[in-house]
Protein backbone atom coordinates (compact mmCIF):
# COMPACT_ATOMS: atom_id res chain seq x y z
CA UNK A 1 0.00 0.00 0.00
CA UNK A 2 1.05 3.66 -1.06
CA UNK A 3 0.65 6.09 1.45
CA UNK A 4 0.77 9.79 0.12
CA UNK A 5 1.56 12.63 2.62
CA UNK A 6 -0.54 15.61 3.10
CA UNK A 7 -3.79 16.45 1.84
CA UNK A 8 -3.65 17.70 -1.70
CA UNK A 9 -7.09 17.02 -2.34
CA UNK A 10 -8.67 18.00 0.98
CA UNK A 11 -9.60 15.11 1.82
CA UNK A 12 -7.80 13.70 4.67
CA UNK A 13 -4.62 13.67 5.95
CA UNK A 14 -3.17 10.34 5.02
CA UNK A 15 -3.95 9.39 0.89
CA UNK A 16 -3.16 6.35 -0.55
CA UNK A 17 -2.22 6.88 -4.83
CA UNK A 18 -4.29 6.01 -7.59
CA UNK A 19 -2.48 3.20 -9.54
CA UNK A 20 -2.62 3.21 -13.36
CA UNK A 21 -3.02 0.42 -15.94
CA UNK A 22 -3.23 0.75 -19.61
CA UNK A 23 -5.06 -2.47 -20.72
CA UNK A 24 -3.60 -2.83 -24.28
CA UNK A 25 0.02 -1.39 -26.04
CA UNK A 26 -0.93 -1.19 -29.86
CA UNK A 27 -0.19 2.43 -31.77
CA UNK A 28 -2.99 4.40 -29.34
CA UNK A 29 -2.72 2.19 -26.54
CA UNK A 30 1.15 3.00 -25.82
CA UNK A 31 0.60 6.95 -27.03
CA UNK A 32 -1.68 7.54 -24.52
CA UNK A 33 0.44 5.16 -21.78
CA UNK A 34 3.34 7.67 -22.43
CA UNK A 35 1.11 10.58 -22.06
CA UNK A 36 -0.78 9.32 -18.96
CA UNK A 37 3.20 8.28 -17.07
CA UNK A 38 3.88 12.06 -17.98
CA UNK A 39 1.55 13.24 -15.86
CA UNK A 40 1.56 10.54 -12.84
CA UNK A 41 5.00 11.91 -12.39
CA UNK A 42 3.78 15.50 -12.99
CA UNK A 43 0.73 14.61 -9.81
CA UNK A 44 2.86 12.43 -7.23
CA UNK A 45 0.20 13.44 -4.94
CA UNK A 46 -2.31 11.76 -6.60
CA UNK A 47 -1.08 8.62 -8.82
CA UNK A 48 1.52 6.06 -8.29
CA UNK A 49 4.26 7.05 -10.77
CA UNK A 50 5.20 3.69 -12.50
CA UNK A 51 2.02 3.06 -15.24
CA UNK A 52 2.10 -0.79 -15.97
CA UNK A 53 1.24 -1.41 -19.70
CA UNK A 54 0.02 -4.80 -20.26
CA UNK A 55 1.27 -6.03 -23.89
CA UNK A 56 -0.39 -8.60 -25.97
CA UNK A 57 3.03 -10.68 -25.87
CA UNK A 58 4.86 -11.31 -28.91
CA UNK A 59 7.88 -11.94 -30.78
CA UNK A 60 9.57 -9.17 -32.56
CA UNK A 61 12.88 -8.63 -34.42
CA UNK A 62 15.32 -5.74 -33.90
CA UNK A 63 16.92 -5.50 -37.68
CA UNK A 64 20.43 -4.60 -38.19
CA UNK A 65 19.53 -0.72 -38.86
CA UNK A 66 17.92 -0.12 -35.63
CA UNK A 67 19.78 1.93 -32.93
CA UNK A 68 18.47 -1.17 -30.65
CA UNK A 69 19.93 -3.72 -32.67
CA UNK A 70 22.19 -5.75 -30.36
CA UNK A 71 24.77 -8.05 -32.07
CA UNK A 72 25.13 -10.31 -29.13
CA UNK A 73 21.13 -11.09 -29.46
CA UNK A 74 21.51 -10.85 -33.66
CA UNK A 75 18.28 -11.08 -35.74
CA UNK A 76 16.85 -13.74 -32.61
CA UNK A 77 13.10 -13.00 -32.53
CA UNK A 78 12.71 -10.98 -28.85
CA UNK A 79 9.78 -10.83 -26.38
CA UNK A 80 7.95 -7.40 -27.58
CA UNK A 81 7.83 -6.53 -23.55
CA UNK A 82 11.69 -7.28 -23.15
CA UNK A 83 12.22 -4.63 -25.61
CA UNK A 84 9.99 -1.85 -24.53
CA UNK A 85 11.48 -2.21 -20.69
CA UNK A 86 15.35 -2.11 -22.01
CA UNK A 87 15.05 0.47 -24.84
CA UNK A 88 11.85 2.14 -23.91
CA UNK A 89 10.37 2.52 -27.31
CA UNK A 90 7.57 0.05 -28.64
CA UNK A 91 9.31 -0.87 -31.93
CA UNK A 92 6.57 -2.50 -33.13
CA UNK A 93 3.46 -0.15 -32.50
CA UNK A 94 4.84 3.08 -32.13
CA UNK A 95 8.05 3.26 -33.21
CA UNK A 96 11.05 5.82 -33.25
CA UNK A 97 8.71 7.47 -29.81
CA UNK A 98 10.67 7.40 -26.97
CA UNK A 99 8.66 6.12 -23.90
CA UNK A 100 9.06 7.80 -20.12
CA UNK A 101 11.22 5.02 -18.39
CA UNK A 102 7.82 4.45 -15.65
CA UNK A 103 5.90 3.24 -18.29
CA UNK A 104 6.63 -0.56 -17.28
CA UNK A 105 5.17 -2.70 -20.32
CA UNK A 106 3.58 -6.26 -18.31
CA UNK A 107 2.71 -9.30 -20.40
CA UNK A 108 0.43 -10.58 -17.40
CA UNK A 109 -2.60 -9.03 -17.63
CA UNK A 110 -3.75 -10.49 -14.39
CA UNK A 111 -0.81 -9.06 -12.85
CA UNK A 112 -0.78 -5.23 -14.50
CA UNK A 113 -4.60 -4.68 -13.47
CA UNK A 114 -3.73 -5.73 -9.74
CA UNK A 115 -4.68 -3.31 -7.21
CA UNK A 116 -4.93 -0.21 -9.89
CA UNK A 117 -7.94 1.97 -9.44
CA UNK A 118 -7.95 3.32 -12.72
CA UNK A 119 -7.81 1.14 -15.82
CA UNK A 120 -7.49 3.02 -19.32
CA UNK A 121 -8.81 0.23 -21.64
CA UNK A 122 -7.14 1.08 -25.70
CA UNK A 123 -6.97 -2.00 -27.74
CA UNK A 124 -8.59 -2.93 -30.98
CA UNK A 125 -12.13 -3.90 -30.04
CA UNK A 126 -12.11 -7.27 -31.49
CA UNK A 127 -10.23 -8.42 -28.65
CA UNK A 128 -12.81 -7.34 -25.92
CA UNK A 129 -14.43 -10.39 -24.72
CA UNK A 130 -11.30 -12.42 -24.49
CA UNK A 131 -9.81 -9.50 -22.77
CA UNK A 132 -12.51 -8.98 -20.21
CA UNK A 133 -13.16 -12.76 -19.40
CA UNK A 134 -9.36 -12.66 -18.42
CA UNK A 135 -9.82 -9.59 -16.21
CA UNK A 136 -12.96 -10.53 -14.66
CA UNK A 137 -12.31 -11.36 -10.67
CA UNK A 138 -8.98 -9.69 -10.95
CA UNK A 139 -9.56 -6.55 -10.61
CA UNK A 140 -9.85 -4.23 -7.66
CA UNK A 141 -14.34 -3.89 -7.03
CA UNK A 142 -13.94 -0.17 -6.57
CA UNK A 143 -11.41 0.36 -9.97
CA UNK A 144 -12.83 3.17 -12.15
CA UNK A 145 -12.29 2.84 -16.09
CA UNK A 146 -12.12 4.89 -19.16
CA UNK A 147 -12.35 3.21 -22.55
CA UNK A 148 -10.17 5.05 -25.16
CA UNK A 149 -12.09 2.15 -27.60
CA UNK A 150 -13.68 3.13 -30.96
CA UNK A 151 -16.70 0.26 -31.30
CA UNK A 152 -19.93 -0.80 -30.29
CA UNK A 153 -20.85 -4.31 -29.09
CA UNK A 154 -23.59 -6.09 -30.71
CA UNK A 155 -25.14 -9.37 -29.74
CA UNK A 156 -27.94 -10.15 -31.98
CA UNK A 157 -30.88 -7.59 -31.50
CA UNK A 158 -28.66 -5.67 -28.42
CA UNK A 159 -26.19 -3.10 -29.25
CA UNK A 160 -23.76 -1.25 -25.99
CA UNK A 161 -21.03 1.08 -26.24
CA UNK A 162 -17.51 -0.15 -25.20
CA UNK A 163 -17.26 1.78 -22.29
CA UNK A 164 -20.57 0.34 -20.50
CA UNK A 165 -20.12 -3.62 -22.12
CA UNK A 166 -16.69 -2.76 -20.15
CA UNK A 167 -18.65 -1.99 -17.18
CA UNK A 168 -21.64 -4.11 -16.91
CA UNK A 169 -18.79 -6.77 -17.29
CA UNK A 170 -16.18 -5.85 -14.69
CA UNK A 171 -18.78 -4.44 -12.27
CA UNK A 172 -17.12 -0.94 -12.80
CA UNK A 173 -18.57 2.43 -13.70
CA UNK A 174 -16.36 2.89 -16.93
CA UNK A 175 -16.30 6.38 -19.84
CA UNK A 176 -15.14 7.18 -22.77
CA UNK A 177 -12.38 8.86 -23.82
CA UNK A 178 -12.60 10.00 -27.81
CA UNK A 179 -11.25 12.56 -30.40
CA UNK A 180 -9.90 14.13 -33.62
CA UNK A 181 -6.84 11.65 -32.30
CA UNK A 182 -4.20 9.83 -34.70
CA UNK A 183 -1.16 8.15 -31.67
CA UNK A 184 1.73 8.73 -34.16
CA UNK A 185 1.09 13.01 -34.08
CA UNK A 186 0.12 12.91 -30.66
CA UNK A 187 3.31 10.82 -29.53
CA UNK A 188 4.98 13.39 -31.64
CA UNK A 189 3.60 16.35 -29.23
CA UNK A 190 2.11 17.39 -32.09
CA UNK A 191 -0.77 20.25 -30.43
CA UNK A 192 -4.53 18.20 -30.28
CA UNK A 193 -7.83 17.82 -28.75
CA UNK A 194 -9.48 15.18 -27.03
CA UNK A 195 -13.13 14.64 -25.31
CA UNK A 196 -13.91 12.16 -22.08
CA UNK A 197 -17.43 11.62 -20.62
CA UNK A 198 -17.42 10.28 -17.09
CA UNK A 199 -20.79 10.58 -14.86
CA UNK A 200 -19.18 10.34 -11.99
CA UNK A 201 -20.92 7.74 -9.53
CA UNK A 202 -23.38 9.26 -6.99
CA UNK A 203 -21.11 6.50 -4.21
CA UNK A 204 -17.98 8.64 -5.35
CA UNK A 205 -19.11 11.88 -4.64
CA UNK A 206 -17.55 13.27 -1.56
CA UNK A 207 -19.37 16.13 0.01
CA UNK A 208 -17.31 19.38 1.10
CA UNK A 209 -15.60 17.34 4.68
CA UNK A 210 -14.73 15.15 1.85
CA UNK A 211 -16.80 12.02 3.16
CA UNK A 212 -18.33 9.73 0.28
CA UNK A 213 -21.62 9.96 -0.40
CA UNK A 214 -20.86 5.70 -0.31
CA UNK A 215 -21.26 6.24 3.70
CA UNK A 216 -24.60 5.25 4.60
CA UNK A 217 -26.82 8.36 2.35
CA UNK A 218 -29.37 8.02 -0.14
CA UNK A 219 -26.57 7.71 -2.98
CA UNK A 220 -24.60 5.42 -1.57
CA UNK A 221 -26.11 2.02 -2.71
CA UNK A 222 -24.10 1.48 -5.20
CA UNK A 223 -26.49 2.57 -8.26
CA UNK A 224 -25.96 5.15 -11.13
CA UNK A 225 -27.73 5.20 -14.59
CA UNK A 226 -27.00 3.75 -17.99
CA UNK A 227 -26.32 5.29 -21.18
CA UNK A 228 -30.10 4.53 -22.17
CA UNK A 229 -31.05 6.77 -18.72
CA UNK A 230 -32.46 3.70 -16.70
CA UNK A 231 -30.92 2.72 -13.13
CA UNK A 232 -27.86 0.42 -14.15
CA UNK A 233 -27.83 -3.44 -12.93
CA UNK A 234 -24.23 -3.30 -11.82
CA UNK A 235 -24.07 -1.89 -8.41
CA UNK A 236 -20.82 -0.57 -8.04
CA UNK A 237 -18.48 -0.40 -5.07
CA UNK A 238 -17.72 3.22 -3.41
CA UNK A 239 -14.43 4.34 -4.29
CA UNK A 240 -12.88 3.99 -0.33
CA UNK A 241 -12.08 7.23 1.37
CA UNK A 242 -8.50 6.95 1.65
CA UNK A 243 -8.10 7.46 -2.53
CA UNK A 244 -8.60 10.91 -3.71
CA UNK A 245 -11.81 11.28 -5.48
CA UNK A 246 -11.90 10.20 -9.30
CA UNK A 247 -14.01 12.76 -10.81
CA UNK A 248 -13.89 15.39 -13.65
CA UNK A 249 -10.50 17.16 -12.13
CA UNK A 250 -8.65 14.19 -11.47
CA UNK A 251 -8.94 12.71 -14.97
CA UNK A 252 -8.12 15.91 -16.56
CA UNK A 253 -4.52 15.91 -14.01
CA UNK A 254 -4.05 12.65 -15.87
CA UNK A 255 -4.96 12.73 -19.34
CA UNK A 256 -4.00 16.95 -20.45
CA UNK A 257 -0.67 17.60 -21.41
CA UNK A 258 0.49 20.74 -22.99
CA UNK A 259 -0.32 18.78 -26.34
CA UNK A 260 -3.20 17.14 -25.40
CA UNK A 261 -6.23 19.74 -24.58
CA UNK A 262 -8.84 17.79 -22.67
CA UNK A 263 -12.89 18.37 -22.67
CA UNK A 264 -14.80 16.88 -20.02
CA UNK A 265 -18.46 16.01 -20.46
CA UNK A 266 -20.98 13.74 -19.50
CA UNK A 267 -22.24 12.71 -22.90
CA UNK A 268 -20.72 9.06 -23.11
CA UNK A 269 -23.45 8.33 -25.88
CA UNK A 270 -22.10 10.99 -28.17
CA UNK A 271 -18.48 10.34 -27.49
CA UNK A 272 -18.51 6.95 -27.70
CA UNK A 273 -20.95 6.46 -30.92
CA UNK A 274 -19.07 9.47 -32.42
CA UNK A 275 -15.49 7.68 -32.00
CA UNK A 276 -17.43 4.12 -33.44
CA UNK A 277 -19.55 5.24 -36.36
CA UNK A 278 -17.53 7.73 -37.70
CA UNK A 279 -14.66 4.84 -38.97
CA UNK A 280 -17.54 3.60 -41.08
CA UNK A 281 -17.93 6.98 -42.58
CA UNK A 282 -13.90 6.76 -42.99
CA UNK A 283 -14.05 3.80 -44.83
CA UNK A 284 -16.75 4.86 -47.07
CA UNK A 285 -14.68 8.11 -47.87
CA UNK A 286 -11.55 5.59 -48.73
CA UNK A 287 -13.56 3.80 -50.96
CA UNK A 288 -14.91 7.18 -53.11
CA UNK A 289 -11.44 8.99 -52.86
CA UNK A 290 -9.52 5.54 -54.11
CA UNK A 291 -12.08 5.59 -56.83
CA UNK A 292 -11.06 8.99 -58.02
CA UNK A 293 -13.88 11.05 -56.47
CA UNK A 294 -12.33 14.16 -54.91
CA UNK A 295 -13.41 16.46 -51.97
CA UNK A 296 -16.99 17.02 -53.19
CA UNK A 297 -17.80 13.65 -53.30
CA UNK A 298 -16.26 13.05 -50.03
CA UNK A 299 -18.01 16.41 -48.18
CA UNK A 300 -21.01 14.48 -49.28
CA UNK A 301 -19.83 11.37 -47.37
CA UNK A 302 -19.23 12.88 -44.17
CA UNK A 303 -22.32 15.20 -43.58
CA UNK A 304 -24.53 12.52 -44.72
CA UNK A 305 -22.69 9.81 -42.44
CA UNK A 306 -22.88 12.63 -39.43
CA UNK A 307 -26.45 12.63 -40.35
CA UNK A 308 -26.40 8.85 -39.76
CA UNK A 309 -24.47 9.25 -36.64
CA UNK A 310 -27.17 11.34 -35.11
CA UNK A 311 -29.88 9.44 -36.46
CA UNK A 312 -28.87 6.40 -35.10
CA UNK A 313 -28.20 7.98 -31.68
CA UNK A 314 -31.55 9.10 -31.73
CA UNK A 315 -33.05 6.16 -32.65
CA UNK A 316 -31.22 3.95 -29.84
CA UNK A 317 -30.42 6.21 -27.45
CA UNK A 318 -33.08 8.89 -27.73
CA UNK A 319 -33.48 9.58 -23.41
CA UNK A 320 -29.58 10.01 -23.00
CA UNK A 321 -28.20 11.49 -26.27
CA UNK A 322 -26.74 15.22 -26.31
CA UNK A 323 -26.47 16.09 -29.69
CA UNK A 324 -24.30 19.23 -28.61
CA UNK A 325 -21.57 17.04 -28.29
CA UNK A 326 -21.32 15.55 -31.77
CA UNK A 327 -21.35 19.20 -33.26
CA UNK A 328 -19.09 20.64 -30.94
CA UNK A 329 -16.86 18.60 -29.23
CA UNK A 330 -13.14 17.00 -30.99
CA UNK A 331 -15.35 13.75 -30.51
CA UNK A 332 -18.17 14.21 -33.00
CA UNK A 333 -17.49 16.69 -36.21
CA UNK A 334 -13.47 17.17 -35.34
CA UNK A 335 -13.07 13.28 -35.66
CA UNK A 336 -15.15 12.88 -38.35
CA UNK A 337 -12.65 15.39 -40.55
CA UNK A 338 -9.40 13.91 -39.28
CA UNK A 339 -10.94 10.34 -39.84
CA UNK A 340 -11.63 10.77 -43.24
CA UNK A 341 -8.57 12.85 -44.48
CA UNK A 342 -5.70 11.30 -42.49
CA UNK A 343 -6.14 8.29 -40.55
CA UNK A 344 -5.69 4.83 -41.24
CA UNK A 345 -9.48 3.43 -41.91
CA UNK A 346 -9.35 6.26 -44.65
CA UNK A 347 -5.84 5.43 -46.12
CA UNK A 348 -5.79 1.90 -46.28
CA UNK A 349 -9.41 1.83 -47.72
CA UNK A 350 -8.48 3.96 -50.36
CA UNK A 351 -5.18 2.02 -51.02
CA UNK A 352 -7.78 -1.09 -51.25
CA UNK A 353 -9.55 -0.08 -54.07
CA UNK A 354 -6.58 1.67 -55.68
CA UNK A 355 -4.97 -1.68 -55.89
CA UNK A 356 -8.16 -3.64 -56.44
CA UNK A 357 -7.97 -5.69 -53.45
CA UNK A 358 -10.05 -6.31 -50.55
CA UNK A 359 -9.37 -4.29 -47.20
CA UNK A 360 -9.47 -6.79 -45.20
CA UNK A 361 -6.41 -8.24 -47.47
CA UNK A 362 -4.49 -4.75 -46.83
CA UNK A 363 -5.49 -4.72 -43.41
CA UNK A 364 -3.26 -8.85 -42.93
CA UNK A 365 -0.34 -7.34 -45.33
CA UNK A 366 -0.31 -3.23 -44.85
CA UNK A 367 -0.69 -2.82 -41.13
CA UNK A 368 1.77 -5.03 -39.56
CA UNK A 369 -0.54 -5.83 -36.78
CA UNK A 370 -2.54 -2.95 -36.48
CA UNK A 371 -6.31 -3.23 -37.04
CA UNK A 372 -8.91 -0.88 -39.00
CA UNK A 373 -11.81 -0.90 -36.61
CA UNK A 374 -13.94 0.18 -39.33
CA UNK A 375 -14.16 -3.06 -40.91
CA UNK A 376 -15.48 -4.88 -37.51
CA UNK A 377 -17.54 -2.15 -36.83
CA UNK A 378 -19.19 -1.80 -40.15
CA UNK A 379 -20.26 -5.43 -39.90
CA UNK A 380 -21.49 -5.01 -36.44
CA UNK A 381 -23.80 -2.00 -37.05
CA UNK A 382 -25.01 -3.32 -40.19
CA UNK A 383 -26.03 -6.77 -38.42
CA UNK A 384 -28.12 -5.13 -35.76
CA UNK A 385 -29.51 -2.73 -37.98
CA UNK A 386 -30.70 -5.79 -40.31
CA UNK A 387 -32.22 -7.51 -36.57
CA UNK A 388 -34.46 -4.11 -36.68
CA UNK A 389 -35.42 -4.13 -40.05
CA UNK A 390 -33.70 -1.04 -40.23
CA UNK A 391 -30.92 -1.25 -42.53
CA UNK A 392 -32.78 1.03 -45.05
CA UNK A 393 -32.38 3.96 -42.96
CA UNK A 394 -28.94 4.14 -43.05
CA UNK A 395 -27.58 3.86 -46.75
CA UNK A 396 -24.44 4.62 -46.38
CA UNK A 397 -23.76 2.25 -43.67
CA UNK A 398 -25.50 -0.05 -45.61
CA UNK A 399 -23.26 0.85 -48.64
CA UNK A 400 -19.74 0.15 -47.13
CA UNK A 401 -21.00 -3.54 -45.72
CA UNK A 402 -21.92 -3.95 -49.62
CA UNK A 403 -18.39 -2.96 -50.85
CA UNK A 404 -16.27 -4.38 -47.79
CA UNK A 405 -18.07 -8.01 -49.34
CA UNK A 406 -17.44 -6.76 -53.29
CA UNK A 407 -21.56 -7.04 -53.51
CA UNK A 408 -21.98 -3.40 -54.82
CA UNK A 409 -19.17 -0.64 -56.54
CA UNK A 410 -18.38 2.36 -55.28
CA UNK A 411 -19.53 4.18 -58.25
CA UNK A 412 -23.60 3.12 -57.01
CA UNK A 413 -23.16 4.86 -53.39
CA UNK A 414 -25.01 7.62 -55.05
CA UNK A 415 -28.00 5.34 -56.58
CA UNK A 416 -28.60 4.14 -52.74
CA UNK A 417 -29.14 8.08 -51.77
CA UNK A 418 -31.17 8.74 -54.98
CA UNK A 419 -34.45 8.72 -53.15
CA UNK A 420 -33.23 11.15 -50.28
N1 LIG B 1 -4.13 4.55 -33.57
C1 LIG B 1 -4.80 5.68 -33.48
O1 LIG B 1 -4.39 6.73 -34.02
C2 LIG B 1 -6.06 5.75 -32.68
C3 LIG B 1 -6.75 4.60 -32.28
N2 LIG B 1 -7.89 4.71 -31.55
C4 LIG B 1 -8.62 3.53 -31.09
O2 LIG B 1 -7.88 2.92 -30.04
C5 LIG B 1 -8.11 1.51 -30.01
C6 LIG B 1 -6.77 0.79 -29.98
O3 LIG B 1 -6.08 1.09 -31.16
P1 LIG B 1 -4.51 0.91 -31.34
O4 LIG B 1 -3.80 1.05 -30.05
O5 LIG B 1 -4.11 1.86 -32.43
O6 LIG B 1 -4.35 -0.61 -31.79
P2 LIG B 1 -3.58 -1.19 -33.07
O7 LIG B 1 -4.37 -0.94 -34.29
O8 LIG B 1 -2.18 -0.70 -33.04
O9 LIG B 1 -3.66 -2.76 -32.80
C7 LIG B 1 -2.62 -3.54 -32.40
C8 LIG B 1 -2.80 -4.04 -31.00
O10 LIG B 1 -3.63 -5.20 -30.98
C9 LIG B 1 -3.02 -6.14 -30.12
N3 LIG B 1 -3.44 -7.51 -30.40
C10 LIG B 1 -3.22 -8.24 -31.51
N4 LIG B 1 -3.76 -9.47 -31.37
C11 LIG B 1 -4.32 -9.51 -30.14
C12 LIG B 1 -5.03 -10.50 -29.43
N5 LIG B 1 -5.31 -11.70 -29.95
N6 LIG B 1 -5.49 -10.19 -28.19
C13 LIG B 1 -5.25 -8.97 -27.67
N7 LIG B 1 -4.58 -7.98 -28.29
C14 LIG B 1 -4.12 -8.27 -29.53
C15 LIG B 1 -1.55 -5.94 -30.36
O11 LIG B 1 -0.80 -6.49 -29.32
C16 LIG B 1 -1.46 -4.42 -30.39
O12 LIG B 1 -1.35 -3.92 -29.07
C17 LIG B 1 -8.94 1.21 -31.27
O13 LIG B 1 -10.30 1.05 -30.90
C18 LIG B 1 -8.78 2.45 -32.15
O14 LIG B 1 -9.92 2.72 -32.94
C19 LIG B 1 -8.38 5.92 -31.16
C20 LIG B 1 -7.73 7.07 -31.51
C21 LIG B 1 -6.51 7.08 -32.28
O1 LIG C 1 -9.67 7.49 -34.34
C1 LIG C 1 -8.79 7.94 -35.02
C2 LIG C 1 -8.68 9.38 -35.36
O2 LIG C 1 -9.39 10.15 -34.45
C3 LIG C 1 -7.83 7.03 -35.65
O3 LIG C 1 -8.49 6.44 -36.67
P1 LIG C 1 -7.84 5.21 -37.46
O4 LIG C 1 -8.02 4.01 -36.60
O5 LIG C 1 -8.61 5.18 -38.73
O6 LIG C 1 -6.38 5.57 -37.67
Amino acid sequence: MTIANGNGNGHGPAQRKHKVTVVGSGNWGTTVAKLVAESTREHPDVFEEDVQMWVYEEKVTIPKDSPHYDAAVGEEPQNLTSIINKYHENVKYLPKIALPSNVVANPSLQDAVKDATVLVFNFPHDFIHSILKQMKGHILPYARGISCIKGVTVDDDKIELICEHIGDTLGIYCGALSGANIASEIANEEWCETTIAYNTPPCDIRSTNGASNGNGTSNGNGEHKDSRGQISKTKLVPLPQEYPPLDHEEFHKLFSRPYFTVSMVSDVVGVSLGGALKNIVAIACGFVEGHGWNMTAKTAVMRRGMLEIIAFAREFFPETINEKTLWEESAGWGDMIVSCTAARNWRYSKMAVERGVSVQEIERTELNGQKLQGISTSREVSSFLRSKGLEEHYPLFKAVELILDQKIKVEEIPHLFRRQ
